[in-house]
């Protein structure tokens, strides 16, 4: 064991994703409190913090934790440059001794221990996220940028499995937020958590080579746009997809098509002349993606205009044996147009026997967001894969999650910080904490124990408090104990470090979390309170929990 978390320990890490995070990313005062905690003899002794929020997110009653790898990989690589060090010496109040800029010299993570829940859990109020243990300067410099790194990664995750709640398993989610981020960090950020949180893939491309999350990408308005009429297509001919002959005027083949579908009975005359201009981008974009043809058919009509386009190059397209992939519609009533639009394909499929013409895949976007995801779902709707931007990754209904950072233990003496708002009151000590689940394999409650006092046990019965109220209590008897707080950094203690998983394997854990919970947690309208307690050693009464 020793042999194993010397070798994890001594392994190089990389550094965070974003370079601008260094020691330097903090609150001036923790500069300030290391000096005086370096002055008064203090900067050693031995300090633990819980990281935890108070109030689960978005009006719901669940929270997915992430953030964690980026935390660590600040730890392992925290080492402050001279330059750095002449920086600070220059931005403290009043003078301050060259001792401290030797002490400064010398720091690192190597005497701090962190312990944290796994990447992509579901987390619940008040139970500690990460426990940071170490020298109380070193560990106070820590603060802001562990804080920084865990809030929007969780609130963001959190909003990308809300969606995917409310979206349903089988529908394809696209994260197509990078115009409207904030900023490039929250626009890599947002697209490494949404993927996490549920998500399928991103239009961010930086995100697709920094993390291997899938890319996707539609059609845009302005290509559609920048054409006037057909006859600007001069390179006109198409190969058929396995190479045995060459259609040598695709434009007019497509013209056939469109002729043909305009007169069919069964579509009732629901266009006339389309636009000439749309169907111009629909060619062209067809003749440089064959295999790909997918198109934004709401620029001008989505079903007057855009869905017969779209339907006679994708059968000009099926006679050369390419299949197209389908539409986004980018406007007006998605459950109404996608759900025309899908009677057209079906019609077209069957009456001119095209096979899987009326699985084309249609996806809709323009301004979605948990409330209009809720709605098409209620309506109906046809729709296969939705591309959302601003609503997701801005987390435009919760500008931040509200992580704090608090000193629960010094020198092995518990601290507490008061309030008169009792939500606020910290909870002192190292803890401990667990996840007991009942016989229907969800997890009944999260509960936190000093760090010395015996572990709950499969089978035993445990009487479990409300850390504030003393009237709520409940007994349990688990099925299955998971112990939460992981060692992923060991410091000097010897214990085997976690591995860091695969982004992929983060987001399996997440959806599988997701997929464990008990249903009115995390219902969208009025879920229920998980419960989080703490073990109640002296034993008295209480109603049971299964
Ligand atoms: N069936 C539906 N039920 C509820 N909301 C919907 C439905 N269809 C679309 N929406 C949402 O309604 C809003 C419509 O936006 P808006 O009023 O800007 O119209 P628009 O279709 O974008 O118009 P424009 O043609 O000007 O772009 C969007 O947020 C969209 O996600
Ligand atoms: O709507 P969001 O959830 O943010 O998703 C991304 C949006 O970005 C693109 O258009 P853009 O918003 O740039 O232009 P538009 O509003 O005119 O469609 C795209 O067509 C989507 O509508
Ligand atoms: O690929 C798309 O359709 C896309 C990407 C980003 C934003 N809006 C749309
Ligand atoms: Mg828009």
């Amino acid at each position: 064991m020793e042999a194993k978390a010397s070798q994890n320990a001594g392994r190089v890490m990389d550094g965070p994703t974003n370079p601008m995070v260094t020691p330097l990313l903090t609150d001036l005062y923790q500069f300030t409190m290391a000096y005086a905690y370096w002055k008064a003899g203090k900067h050693n002794e031995r300090a633990v913090f819980d990281l935890y929020f108070r109030k689960n997110p978005f009006g719901g009653e669940f929270t997915v934790f992430a953030g964690l790898e980026e935390c660590i990989k600040l730890i392992a690589n925290f080492k402050l440059t001279e330059e750095e060090v002449s920086f600070i010496h220059k931005s403290l109040p009043g003078s301050c001794e060259e001792g401290f800029l030797n002490y400064l010299r010398e720091i690192d993570c190597s005497d701090v221990e962190v312990y944290a829940i796994s990447e992509g859990t579901v987390v619940f109020p008040k139970v500690p996220l990460l426990r940071l243990e170490g020298p109380v300067a070193v560990v106070q410099l820590l603060e802001t940028p562990v804080l920084n790194l865990v809030n929007f990664a969780s609130l963001v995750t959190t909003n990308a499995a809300r969606h995917r709640l409310v979206a349903g398993r089988p529908k394809m989610l696209f994260e197509f937020g990078l115009r409207r981020a904030q900023g490039p960090d929250g626009a890599i950020g947002a697209s490494k958590y949404c993927y996490i949180g549920g998500f399928d893939a991103t239009s961010n491309v930086a995100a697709g080579r920094l993390f291997g999350i899938p890319l996707r990408g539609t059609h845009s308005h302005a290509f559609v746009s920048s054409f006037m009429s057909p006859d600007e297509i001069l390179e006109r001919s198409l190969c058929s997809s396995d190479g045995s002959n060459t259609c040598e005027d695709f434009v007019t083949l497509v013209h056939s098509w469109l002729s043909k579908i305009q007169w069919l009975k069964s579509l009732g005359g629901i266009f006339g002349e389309t636009n000439q201009s749309e169907l111009a981008a629909f060619i062209s974009y067809a003749l440089a993606f064959p295999n790909n043809f997918l198109a934004l058919v709401d620029t001008y009509d989505v079903i007057r205009s855009g869905v017969p386009n779209f339907c006679a190059v994708a059968l000009a397209l099926s006679d050369l044996g390419y299949r197209a992939v389908g539409i986004r519609l980018d406007s007006g009533d998605l459950a109404y147009l996608s759900s025309e639009a899908r009677k057209i394909f079906h019609t077209i499929e069957k009456e001119l026997g095209v096979p899987g013409f009326g699985k084309m895949i249609i996806t809709a976007s323009n301004d979605l967001n948990e409330e209009t995801l809720d709605a098409l779902r209620k309506q109906g709707h046809e729709v296969d894969c939705f591309g959302i931007g601003t609503y997701l990754v801005t987390c435009y209904a919760q500008a931040a999650l509200g992580c704090v950072f608090k000193l629960v233990e010094i020198n092995n003496q518990p601290r507490i910080k008061l309030s008169e708002d009792v939500s606020k009151v910290s909870i002192p000590c190292k803890k401990r904490c667990y996840r007991l689940y009942g016989k229907e394999g969800y997890s009944l409650v999260d509960i936190m124990t000093g760090e010395n006092e015996p572990c709950p046990k499969v089978g035993e019965r445990i009487l479990c408090r409300h850390p504030f109220s003393e009237s709520k209590r409940a007994y349990v008897v688990p099925k299955r104990v998971e112990e939460l707080l992981k060692c992923y950094w060991p410091g000097k203690s010897g214990k085997v470090r976690e591995e860091l998983p695969a982004l992929q394997d983060i987001r399996d854990h997440c959806i599988k979390q997701l997929e464990q919970m008990r249903p009115d947690h995390i219902r969208r309208l009025n879920p229920t309170p998980y419960k989080v307690q703490s073990n109640d050693s002296n034993g008295v009464g209480g109603a049971s929990l299964t």
